[in-house]
């Protein structure tokens, strides 16, 4: 389904400032995977999900999406291929615009349909079905603005506009990072049961060690650009963090440091 062959992103080649963010990465999702990525800050995490997305060229290798190269798609094929959450709530969403507007344009994203015909009864129709099992009480409130919802409401709302369109990948970038705890363990319900209607093959970056175990069905531990562990079931449901830490520190040399690491160890 996704598939990355040796790729390598080099950042400011032949400069001072060079940093070999990706190294030699291979990795294969399957249909409906889920995959949480770990590591140290500067591992590069989010440079995996950015060229995945097509944001950044890549020096080395293939990126391919069902077999079609990720870095020839134009641009509103990958919109429509690819959902993005990243961790602010912010960036998801149009503030001044209401709920059902920013779900149309997420609808109609990679569609030459843009918001000029307004939203159709169906579409208010789908909107509704959509909300109300979000479970936050966002169906009764379409002509609301965005910018008046909570963080967490909108953050929320910004997964569900991220697959509405039924994306064939969801990319999660740290997405319940800036939420309290409890928002953050709403989100990320809401956001795993969305992935499961859907049977969306993922990839979840995560500074939460717990949740890398939890969430999906594999996970992936990069550090300095290079994917140091790739954990599959069922060797990873035995792991507990502190194996984590251990496996980490036994490939590395180093202790797993990353300033937004969350340690919480399973019952
Ligand atoms: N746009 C950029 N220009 C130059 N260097 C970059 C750029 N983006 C990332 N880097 C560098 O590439 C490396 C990987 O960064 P990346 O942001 O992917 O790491 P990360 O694992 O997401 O880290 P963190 O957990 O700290 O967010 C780092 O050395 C970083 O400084």
């Amino acid at each position: 389904m996704l598939r990355l062959n040796g790729v390598t992103k080099v950042f400011n080649p032949g400069g001072v400032n060079e940093r070999i963010a990706l190294r030699d990465i291979s990795l294969h999702l399957a249909p409906g995977d889920v995959v949480a990525v770990i590591g140290s800050n500067g591992a590069g995490k989010s440079t995996l999900l950015n060229v995945v997305a097509g944001v950044y060229e890549i020096d080395t290798g293939i990126i391919s999406l069902d077999g079609s190269p990720v870095q020839a798609l134009p641009e509103h094929a990958r919109a429509a291929q690819i959902g993005r959450v990243f961790q602010d709530p912010l960036l998801g969403t149009a503030a001044s615009m209401t709920i059902e507007e920013n779900l149309a344009m997420a609808l109609r994203r990679g569609r030459r349909r843009g918001l000029r015909r307004g939203v159709s009864a169906g579409e208010r129709e789908l909107f509704r079905e959509q909300l109300s099992l979000l479970g936050l009480g966002l169906e009764g409130r379409l002509s609301a603005r965005v910018g008046l919802l909570s963080g967490g409401q909108r953050q929320a709302l910004t997964v569900l506009m991220a697959t509405i369109a039924a994306p064939k990948l969801l990319l999660l970038d740290e997405h319940t990072a800036a939420l309290d705890p409890r928002t953050a363990r709403t989100v990320l319900e809401l956001t795993e049961k969305i992935i499961a209607r859907h049977g969306l093959t993922t990839l979840m970056v995560t500074h939460n060690l717990e949740q890398a175990l939890t969430v999906g069905n594999r996970t992936i531990m990069m550090h300095e650009g290079r994917i140091v562990l790739n954990l599959t079931e069922p060797e990873r449901s035995n792991m507990h963090v502190s194996d984590l830490l251990l496996k980490f520190e036994q490939i590395s040399g180093n202790t797993l440091d990353n300033d937004r690491m969350l340690l919480t160890a399973r019952g």
